[in-house]
């Protein structure tokens, strides 16, 4: 409890990165982003819920607020004066800003990730993956920051610039203050969010979520990546997933806007993020709107995963070589 008699002091977000010595440019960078979310709470208060008419890359038909989150932050990292190229779900191509890379970031993002999930009232949030220089294709191990903004009962703010996560809060102000300083995850958790159909999972994904099962571990899906990767991260255990399906070999959240920003964060707090076979911050992107399986979360869960995925593997391996076998013999 505070001291009778005194205002507890309040820690912004410019104050906080400033006390952790980043780049000037980069709080900038972070600030604007910040402030971008404002008006982009603005539009999901009283924005149209209709759809836009159009759609984007993957053929999902946007949603009015989508373009205009969209709209929102590329305007505003347009007119930072420290962005070199920057990146978008919502976009076909990366778009150049200035020619001039040094001492500017590269910024891919998600503006508002979970956007169908606003006219029954959940939560969504704004995802944001930051590079030094001009080059978007690279492994999200480069990244020199991370944050996500979830507009949920409250709106949040994470961020990681490579040193600790830490949680901010909006104000009645509209300024986001500090909560919470160098979030920690545990090893193991007890709940788990699955995404994706299940009678589509692989033979591995579905032996883990039995074994998850067993084990008693509850079951928290909201369908937004956000909030479903907020609350693994501020509860301290659990595992998100969404896999690669029979019909999704690939899964469904792509690499750049969502998966690389949310594997620093969790890496940071001493978690872990893979594909079911490698950490998600060591893939290679091949094209800008990548998608991959991901398991994130509490660090031995994950290793859990792996190992599930890599043992069905071998066993349905030694099955169809067995099966081959039997045919070449009988051929003979
Ligand atoms: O509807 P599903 O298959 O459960 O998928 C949910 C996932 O898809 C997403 O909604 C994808 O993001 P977008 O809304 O930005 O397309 C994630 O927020 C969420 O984790
Ligand atoms: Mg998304
Ligand atoms: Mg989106």
């Amino acid at each position: 409890m505070s001291e009778p008699g005194k205002t507890k002091f309040q820690i912004d977000l410019r104050r906080h990165l400033r006390e952790q010595e980043v780049d000037d440019n980069l709080i900038h960078l972070i600030c604007e982003i910040a402030e971008a979310s404002k008006y982009i709470i603005h539009s999901i208060r009283t924005g149209d819920l209709g759809v836009a008419g159009t759609s984007n890359l993957y053929g999902e038909q946007q949603l009015a607020l989508d373009v205009l989150a969209d709209r929102i932050l590329r305007k505003r990292l347009d007119h930072s004066r420290v962005v070199a190229n920057m990146m978008s779900e919502e976009m076909d191509e990366i778009i150049p800003i200035s020619p001039d890379c040094d001492g500017k970031y590269s910024v891919a993002f998600d503006p508002l990730d979970g956007s169908s999930l606003v006219d029954v009232n959940l939560a969504v949030g704004t995802i944001v993956s930051i590079f030094e220089g001009c080059d978007l294709l690279q492994p999200g191990n480069n990244q020199v920051a991370a944050m996500y903004i979830l507009y949920g009962p409250r709106t949040t703010l994470v961020y990681s610039v490579g040193n600790g996560v830490h949680e901010f809060g909006m104000n009645n102000l509209m300024e986001y203050t500090l909560l919470q300083e160098n979030i920690r995850i545990e090893p193991s958790g007890n709940l788990y969010s699955p995404g994706g159909q299940r009678n589509k999972y692989t033979p591995g994904t579905e032996a883990f979520v039995t074994h998850l099962e067993e084990r008693g571990v509850k079951l928290r899906y909201s369908g937004g990546f956000v909030p479903d990767i907020n609350q693994v991260l501020l509860k301290g255990k659990g595992i998100f997933f969404y896999p690669h399906l029979n019909d999704l070999p690939k899964g469904k959240l792509r690499l750049l806007f969502e998966l690389n920003p949310m594997a620093y964060l969790i890496e940071q707090a001493g978690g872990a993020a893979s594909n079911g076979h490698k950490r998600i911050l060591d893939l290679q992107p091949e094209e800008i709107h990548q998608r991959a399986p991901v398991f994130i979360g509490c660090k031995e869960d994950v290793k859990l995963a792996e190992e599930f995925i890599a043992k069905m593997e071998t066993n349905q391996n030694e099955e169809e070589s067995k099966t081959q076998a039997k045919k070449n013999s009988s051929k003979k």
